[in-house]
């Protein structure tokens, strides 16, 4: 499976093409738009989000709500086009200034200054426009296909915020999947910690005031995973480092661990390596699960738990020193409207990129031309190992 996304952030739509699934899946549009929505969603996001209301158009690859086999063709309107019309339109500009007057102070930390330099775009409005988060909502189109492909094998996918602007939630490592997603889905911040929940919105009202922006940790739960899906055998097939650049890829993620990750420095051989043991009902299974479901490239059969940093925001109200590219005079970056804090918004992006690295691997793995040979290949799969 692979997908491409293509639109600008302020242009006309986003389009997602997905090839590569099985035919014969059921698909259903109300499931992308939910995960559409949850996106937009979350404390911290700017007026953007109010002005859109991100609803999918399947306009290739379905038939009475079943894939076909062919691409998927997924179109996601920009509401906001409308206001950006004369900037954005295809057509050569004329004499109108409005339309001609450029962007030309990079903001630190955003692709401003590097994409003007890698395409010599003169207008930083060329680069900003696509490297915008705007993308996300296109992959996320994406991932909420996978997920049904997941979901109708038995595999579920969720994602919650673990840290905002330096306050870390706690909670019972042994909350199950449907409570981990009850209890995101109904926190603004989308935490499992009611109590970190007003501290951390708190820290985003102070960060906004301030004219700044915060970052955090987000954390993704998946259950249902077979054990021994993924490669050892070559670098491009380990699916944790699949896992890891795609969370990665997620604009402003700086990081990925997996169980417990950069921890495991710290910590001896025998407080980490998760004990083997076996009964017949479930086959193998691990006392722990300090490795966060991976070992050799390959998945555990216990949880996948990873998770991703975001640093804070670029686009500050407060902005910070850069260059003109223009005059090359010093000058304050410039202001676009901006999200303060968009952690609560990425926990549903990365839950999406991950379903998709998963449901990929699958699909590789096992017969998927057709998904109800898949479906029974995977069950055979799971007998076959748990009697091994
Ligand atoms: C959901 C989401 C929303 C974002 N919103 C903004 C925003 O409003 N303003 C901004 O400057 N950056 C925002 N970002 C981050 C930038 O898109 C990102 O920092 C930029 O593309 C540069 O890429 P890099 O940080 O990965 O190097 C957002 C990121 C995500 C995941
Ligand atoms: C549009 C989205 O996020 C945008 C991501 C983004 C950025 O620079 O990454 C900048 C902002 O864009 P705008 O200037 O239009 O408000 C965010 O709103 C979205 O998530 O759908």
């Amino acid at each position: 499976m692979r997908y491409l996304t293509a639109g600008e952030s302020h242009g006309k739509q986003l389009t997602t093409i997905v090839e590569g699934l099985p035919a014969r899946m059921p698909l259903h549009r109300e499931k992308i738009d939910e995960s559409l929505i949850r996106r937009q969603g979350g404390y911290g996001r700017g007026r953007r989000m109010q002005i859109e209301k991100d609803l999918i158009e399947i306009t290739g690859g379905v038939r009475h709500g079943y894939t076909l086999g062919s691409p998927v063709s997924l179109i996601l309107h920009n509401d906001d086009f409308t206001h950006w019309r004369n900037i954005m339109g295809e057509d050569p500009i004329g004499e109108d200034e409005e339309v001609r007057r450029t962007i030309s102070r990079p903001r630190p930390g955003h692709a401003d200054l590097n994409g003007a330099l890698k395409y010599g775009h003169r207008d930083i409005r060329n680069v900003l426009e696509r490297s915008s988060a705007r993308e996300t909502a296109a992959r996320v189109a994406a991932g909420a296909v996978a997920k049904q492909l997941l979901e109708e094998l038995g595999i579920n996918v969720i994602g919650y915020v673990n840290t905002i602007g330096g306050i870390t939630a706690s909670y019972d490592q042994a909350l199950s999947f449907a409570q981990r997603k009850e209890q995101s889905e109904q926190s603004p911040v989308r935490t499992l910690d009611k109590e970190a929940e007003q501290t951390m919105m708190q820290a985003i009202d102070d960060a906004k005031k301030e004219g700044d922006s915060i970052g955090g940790v987000v954390e993704v739960m998946v259950e249902g995973m077979p054990a021994g899906v993924g490669s050892y055998v070559h670098y491009d097939r380990k699916l944790d480092a699949r896992i890891g650049g795609s969370v990665m890829s997620i604009n402003a993620f700086k990081g990925a661990e997996f169980g417990v990750g950069f921890e495991a420095a710290n910590l001896k051989g025998s407080e980490v390596h998760d004990e083997i043991a076996y009964n017949e009902k479930n086959g193998y299974y691990r006392k722990s699960n300090n490795l966060g479901g991976f070992e050799g490239g390959m998945t555990t059969g216990m949880p996948i738990i990873v998770k991703g940093v975001m640093k804070p925001i670029p686009t500050l109200y407060k902005p910070l020193q850069s260059v003109d590219i223009d005059s090359k005079e010093p000058f304050k970056a410039s202001i676009e409207r901006s999200d303060s804090c968009a952690v609560p918004a990425a926990a549903v992006v990365m839950e999406h990129v991950v379903a998709w690295e998963l449901a990929k691997a699958i699909t590789e793995q096992f017969p998927s031309d057709q998904f109800p040979k898949l479906k029974q290949s995977i069950e055979e799969y799971k007998e076959e190992i748990r009697c091994f």
